[in-house]
């Protein structure tokens, strides 16, 4: 048995199983659902989870700028950013089939791996690179560096005036850090709102000025994305999908499942649990809950590429402890096919694979490994993809984001803020700075006792 939630028409279509939560369950959650909703819209109400407004962006006005850039003939760009200044634009631009005719080439760098710097940096023409550089806060130390080195190496290439039309700064509206210096050098900027949290930003400038600059089709993502708000703002619960999805993520982790793999059967959407690790993984995890009681909740988001994996996780998955919650994202129509010849020849074990397009194989492949998970009592969600086109990604995005502030609600925890992170980023600062460690360390951890709790990353 499989409950499929399309009664919104939402695409991608989000299919549940025998192991979903039933109609009866849901009827016992509902009041919990319907509350869990009305907190989201009271707060975006007050002015925060600005995320709910992404899909109203004006994707026209970044289309146009980016359009006037291509035309001074960069080729490349490289966008500087990490977490959620990096995963989703990278995501959503791994999910093209190909480079639209005249979008720019986009490297993506978020380590400071000094190899692929250095690497990255010495295949570039400086003259037709431009550096899109975002990071919300400013200062984060892996941006910031990286930023330095690539405005030096471009100065000592072009020279200081020609260089600076060569970076794009995208930040928070009043950061000391890279605000100031991009006012002071004259980048071109785009702000980050300060009411939208990094790892929900991919639909701000963040991630729409490097895709449309890499010709993607942002009115369509945001389209998409507004379509699964539609949804998901849907007060009935039954016509919901989003919520219910919601509900399975929250009620099968309560039955155990504390790890959710998202395994994308399309190459072109392997990226995309890299983007949703993030949210999901920093969001939900917490050590208390809003009444400042220790809880430590959190599902570990795990990534996994079908077929691949099937030859590398299946048996973990199959046998292992029965604790994880196996998300599937399934392509029915591929940008591109490629058919197994039917040159005479082939073993005759093998012989009906003959004239089977790859695509077709791969969902065949997808199809069995949930049939077997879901035989074993494992349970599983699928999101199917008509195409992995810009509205069905927008949608994606979007109700994912949702799907978290929802569960945040659940699990009555703040998904909105990372505490646990900045301890460990102030301890490196520490590190490379004048005091010493232990000194450090101290005033490290006396902030972060102060800063826990409301920040919006
Ligand atoms: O955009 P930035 O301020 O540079 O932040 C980049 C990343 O920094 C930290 O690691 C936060 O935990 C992430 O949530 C954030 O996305």
């Amino acid at each position: 048995m499989t409950l499929r939630y399309d009664a919104s028409g939402l695409s991608p279509t989000i299919i549940g199983d025998k192991m979903s939560v039933s109609g009866e369950q849901r009827d016992a959650l509902r009041a919990r659902l319907e509350e869990a909703l009305g907190n989201v819209k009271a707060a975006h109400e007050r002015g925060e989870l600005g995320f709910i407004d992404c899909p109203d962006f004006d994707a026209q006005e970044v289309q146009a700028w980016a359009a006037d850039k291509r035309a001074q003939g960069f080729t490349d760009q490289v966008v500087i950013g990490i977490g959620g200044s990096s995963l989703g634009a990278r995501a959503v631009y791994e999910s093209m089939a190909e480079l639209p005719d005249g979008g720019l080439r986009t490297h993506f760098a978020e380590n400071v791996d000094p190899v692929g710097v250095a690497n990255l940096f010495d295949g570039l023409d400086f003259s037709k690179t431009l550096f899109v550089v975002i990071t919300k806060s400013g200062s984060t130390v892996e941006t910031m560096t990286k930023f330095w080195y690539a405005w030096d190496r471009a100065v000592d290439e072009l020279g200081e005036d020609e260089a600076s039309s060569h970076f794009v700064a995208i930040t928070g509206p009043d950061n000391a850090g890279l605000r100031a210096l991009a006012d002071d050098k004259g980048f071109d900027t785009f702000p980050v709102p300060p009411n939208v949290g990094g790892r929900f930003s991919v639909l701000t400038a963040v991630g729409l000025v490097p895709l449309a600059l890499a010709g993607y089709d942002i009115a369509a993502l945001v389209d998409g994305a507004g379509r699964a708000r539609d949804v998901s703002m849907t007060d009935s619960v039954d016509d919901n999908a989003i919520l219910k999805a919601a509900a399975d993520m929250f009620e099968l982790y309560e039955r155990g499942a504390d790890q959710v793999v998202m395994m994308a059967y399309s190459d072109q959407l392997l990226a995309m649990a890299d983007w949703f690790r993030q949210l999901w993984a920093e969001s939900l995890g917490k050590a208390k809950n809003r009444q400042g009681e220790e809880v430590n909740v959190g599902m570990t988001p795990i990534k996994a590429l079908g077929a691949i994996d099937q030859h590398s996780q299946a048996q973990l998955y199959m046998e292992g402890p029965n604790d994880k919650h196996v998300v599937f994202l399934e392509v029915e129509s591929f940008d591109r096919e490629v058919t197994v010849p039917e040159r005479e020849g082939l073993p005759e074990s093998l012989s009906h694979l003959a004239g089977k397009s790859l695509g077709e194989i791969l969902n065949a492949e997808l199809q069995g490994t949930r049939r077997a998970l879901q035989e074993a009592g494992r349970p599983t969600t699928t999101w199917r993809f008509d195409a992995v086109a810009p509205g069905e990604i927008g949608a994606f995005i979007f109700a994912w984001e949702f799907i978290t502030a929802i569960t945040g609600e659940l699990l009555d925890i703040n998904a909105f803020d990372q505490p646990g992170v900045e301890l460990g980023k102030k301890l490196a600062h520490g590190l490379l700075g004048r005091q010493g460690f232990e000194e450090w360390a101290e005033m490290a951890r006396s902030d972060e006792a102060e800063a826990s709790g409301e920040e919006i990353g």
